[in-house]
């Protein structure tokens, strides 16, 4: 995703830049400057006779339309923007033309009436060659293969009941993660580590089973999709000039493609790996023994036996990407939120621990059985992602024709932001609507849904219609397991000379600008509650 959106990005092109000629810039620009006139300055192709404006926005500059004028941090700038230019606002990022929606009347529009047509993505270069060419289900357009691999995922991989028999794998990741702060009393834990170590290794042993006969091989394992997913994530977060100058892709500039390109042979390599194991050794999976399937076997399956929905060997791969992706970043980013939220709001703080102590108990620890009860704990989650949705605009989305959105065209391709971060901060839907107060999730009335299903257009940080996101319920049972775990188990203090500080920064998944570093102290009195 875009992120330090600044004038030196020209720098780091130069910089970067290998062996483009100084002439074929020359004419690139020429060409660059005469399709950004055509299209911003002359009246536009797609308006035909009688079809509405574009929606109204800034003009920017020649050749690099707005960008010039952009901080980092996108939601805030473009929720600054909807104040002057309106609900739905355009403007030019290089040479793609984005449109911003940010009202819940308009993105009812996109993603309700209209969902169908704007149901295709607009990935950017790094999404397409972290997703083997979009051969996944996040970045691929809205065609038969893409739905056929979301039913894959949503009935076969996450369905209720691999989920319940994932659920032993969850505890034991929470427990290791308790044991290990346990070791860290009295020292500061970054949190967001933590977690997104926790859920690393959850989704390693969906996907994987944690059964392989070597047990330090399962460790390298882990390492080691550690090592990509990392990496993948960090290119990802890079502005990547290409993504706003299609012309230029060809040449990978900054080199994004061919990097991005060389994590996924890093992963197929570890794909390769455990496959072989797998079809050499099957008796060497401990799992087996207890009659569990993890997710390679039930893709491999799938792809072996050609039933229906069956699925390839690129999709398979895809696919895991797509879970990797799509499950760490986002959930640890929201457990540190949280748990930011709490501790700023010690009021929080008391009833969440007070909850806690009733539904577990202080001789006890957290249980999945235990989470559908923590009512409370569920309205810290649901307000923290209102102030603090990881994707503040989603994941893009394109029209596949042209479209009228609030009374203006919307060209078939546009970029479409929809500025969820805005519309859940909007005063005409939300009382203080910068107030931390998780109270308003449980004292509502009418018939409007405040849940995670996308179908009120005044809160749906999952996304809403075809493309929401399909891991929700495991993102809800990690992220409530592993800070209810946190809370119930210790007592959380910052450091000397630390405040609470609620800096936001924009990338692929919005996290605190300054970690959330914190100091444990033991809360439960029996030490054989931390074992
Ligand atoms: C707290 C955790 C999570 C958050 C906040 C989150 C949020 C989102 C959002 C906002 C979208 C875009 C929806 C849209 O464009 O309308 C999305 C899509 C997606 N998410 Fe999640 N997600 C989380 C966890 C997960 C997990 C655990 C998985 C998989 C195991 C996952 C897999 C996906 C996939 C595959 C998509 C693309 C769906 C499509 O395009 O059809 N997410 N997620």
């Amino acid at each position: 995703m875009a992120s330090n959106i600044t004038l030196t990005w020209w720098e780091e092109a130069i910089s970067n830049k290998q062996e483009v000629a100084a002439s074929l810039l020359a004419v690139i620009f020429i060409t660059l400057a005469i399709s950004w006139y055509k299209k911003t300055i002359l009246p536009s192709s797609n308006d035909g006779a009688g079809a509405p404006p574009l929606p109204p926005g800034p003009k920017g500059l020649p050749l690099v339309g707005y960008f010039p004028f952009l901080g980092p941090n996108l939601h805030h700038e473009f929720t600054k923007m909807a104040s002057r230019y309106g609900p739905i606002f355009k403007l030019y990022l290089g040479s793609k033309l984005h449109i911003v929606v940010n009202s819940a009347d308009l993105a009812k529009v996109v993603t309700g009436e209209q969902d169908e047509s704007f149901a295709n993505r607009d990935p950017h270069i790094a999404g397409l060659a972290a997703s083997y060419n979009a051969s996944d289900v996040a970045w691929a357009p809205n065609n038969a293969n893409r739905r056929n691999l979301r039913k894959v995922l949503v009935h076969e991989v996450l369905s209720s009941a691999n989920l319940e028999a994932s659920r032993s794998y969850r505890w034991s990741e929470v427990r290791n993660t308790v044991k290990n702060v346990y070791e860290m009393i009295d020292t500061p834990v970054d949190i967001n580590e933590v977690s997104f170590s926790t859920v690393l290794n959850i989704l390693t042993n969906i996907v994987w089973g944690k059964g392989m006969a070597d047990g330090s091989k399962h460790n390298n394992l882990t390492d080691e999709i550690r090592k990509v997913v990392t990496g993948v994530v960090e290119i990802a977060e890079g502005l990547n000039i290409s993504d706003f100058f299609p012309v230029l892709a060809r040449f990978d500039l900054q080199g994004v493609r061919r990097k991005m390109e060389g994590q996924m042979k890093q992963f197929d390599k570890i794909f390769e790996t455990t496959i072989k194991e797998r079809t050499s050794s099957k008796s060497g999976l401990n799992d087996k023994q207890e009659g569990k399937k993890d997710l390679l076997e039930i893709l491999l399956e799938l792809k072996d036996h050609s039933t229906s929905p069956s699925i390839n060997m690129t999709q398979l791969k895809a696919l895991v990407v797509d879970m990797f992706l799509g499950g760490t970043d986002a959930t640890a980013a929201m457990v540190e939120w949280a748990m930011t939220e709490i501790l700023r709001n010690r009021k929080v703080m008391t009833k969440v621990q007070d909850e806690l102590a009733e539904v577990v108990g202080l001789n006890n620890i957290v249980e999945e059985s235990h989470l559908p009860k923590l009512k409370y704990l569920e309205a810290v989650f649901k307000e923290t992602f209102r102030l603090h949705p990881p994707l503040p605009f989603l994941l893009p989305r394109a029209p596949n024709q042209n479209c009228i959105v609030g009374g203006y065209t919307v060209p078939k391709g546009t970029t479409i932001f929809l500025n969820v971060w805005a519309i859940q901060r909007d005063p005409k839907h939300w009382d203080s609507p910068s107030k931390f107060i998780p109270e308003r999730f449980l004292n509502y009335e009418g018939l409007d849904k405040w849940d995670y299903s996308g179908t009120n257009s005044k809160f749906f940080p999952f996304g809403s219609g075809r493309r929401r996101c399909p891991g929700v319920s495991l993102g809800e049972k990690m992220m409530m397991h592993i800070l209810a775990s946190l809370l119930h188990s210790f007592d959380w203090r910052l450091s000397k000379g630390d405040d609470h500080d609620l800096s936001d920064k924009f990338g692929i998944a919005m996290k605190k600008k300054k970690p959330l570093v914190v100091i444990p102290s033991q809360r439960l009195t029996n030490a054989n509650l931390y074992m």
